[in-house]
């Protein structure tokens, strides 16, 4: 499946959006507008749903898409600004479109989450690539609630197996039983390397990755679990699945999304959790909800049978399940 038809589109779709990206955020023009949940959206991130929608149904007519986003707000008069600058940056790529050939593409990410469908996070991290830190474009194959195939394009990931910021960025491949692998996002023609999660098996020495914003986590309760666990390293603020992309590479050992206490009944979004999840368990790692249980992507658009994500190296899984027991999250 790593070199099936499959794999090659992904890792070249998020690619190319992610290249895009980052030119949009070069000269972005026009603020974010803000959805109905109040979380931002931007013109790249509609500008990268469109191109690899439109990708999608060139390469594998017939599929599904259930992206994050919807070309509803671009198709009413508030978002006609929005919509040209999106119509504009589509046609570095796609020079003959038209801005109602892109809204079309955007609507075509709007499939129902039921059988074999691709998941698209355009920009996962959108406050963070708002902010100038991390952000990543995350594509996945799921077929009957399995996740098969997944890419993550990290524009600000030097080299996965840090944290830092960065570089040509960094594409991550994943396939089901096959491995995870990455490569510079700036040559296609790079070498892939291999990628492992880290063997560390003493709790103390691990490194915690977060999230940067407080409303997506709970930041206190990461401080109970990490002291819990007599790790005495301050955890690692980084927005996205590109911490996720960290983990895979052993630059990291456990990645918390506790419930926020703000939202207590957040039920994550499958093209949050689909790419990043199959990254880790291909490097070797283990990825559970906070309850042990394993990420249930066969309820449509959200993980609604889970409630967070524990994601771990693999042999400090347990004593992380503990911990959170403990600390009562
Ligand atoms: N209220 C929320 N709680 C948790 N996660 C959220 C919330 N709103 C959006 N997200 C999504 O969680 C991820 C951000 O988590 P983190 O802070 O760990 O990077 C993003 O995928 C973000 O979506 P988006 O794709 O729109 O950026
Ligand atoms: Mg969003
Ligand atoms: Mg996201
Ligand atoms: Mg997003």
């Amino acid at each position: 499946m790593i070199d099936s038809p499959e794999a090659k589109f992904a890792v070249a779709a998020v690619r190319e959006a992610a290249q895009l990206v980052r030119r949009v955020q070069a000269e972005m023009v026009t603020d974010a507008l803000e959805k109905g949940d109040k979380s931002p959206v931007t013109v790249g991130d509609f500008t990268a749903q469109a191109v690899i929608a439109r990708r999608l149904q060139d390469n594998f007519p017939g599929v599904k898409l259930v992206g994050e986003e919807s070309a509803a707000d671009l198709r009413e008069e508030a978002g006609t600004e929005t919509l040209e600058q999106v119509t504009h940056f589509v046609r570095m790529v796609l020079p003959h479109a038209t801005a109602e050939e892109v809204c079309d593409w955007i609507d075509f990410g709007t499939a129902d989450a039921e059988g074999e469908y691709w998941t698209l996070d355009p920009i996962d991290g959108t406050k963070g690539f708002l902010r100038g830190d991390q952000y990543a474009v995350a594509f996945a194959l799921i077929k009957d609630g399995q996740v098969q195939v997944a890419a993550l394009g990290c524009p600000e990931l030097a080299d996965a197996t840090s944290p830092a910021k960065g570089g040509d960025g960094s594409v991550l491949l994943a396939a089901k039983g096959q491995g995870a692998r990455c490569q510079s996002m700036a040559d296609p023609s790079a070498e892939w390397k291999p990628l492992s999660t880290s063997d560390l098996s003493d709790p103390a020495g691990a490194r915690v990755l977060r999230s940067v914003e407080k409303g997506h986590t709970n930041m206190g309760q990461i401080d109970y679990f990490a002291e819990a666990l007599g790790i005495t390293a301050d955890p690692v603020g980084m927005d996205s699945q590109a911490k996720y992309a960290v983990l895979a590479a052993g630059g990291g050992e456990m990645l918390l999304r506790l419930m926020s206490p703000k939202m207590p009944d957040y039920q994550e979004r499958i093209w949050d959790q689909a790419a990043g999840s199959l990254v880790i368990t291909e490097a070797g790692g283990r990825v559970t909800d906070l309850d042990g249980r394993p990420l249930d992507f066969s309820h449509g658009r959200t993980l609604a049978q889970n409630r967070g994500v524990l994601a771990t190296n693999g042999p400090l899984h347990d004593a992380a399940l503990e911990a959170l027991k403990s600390v009562g999250a």
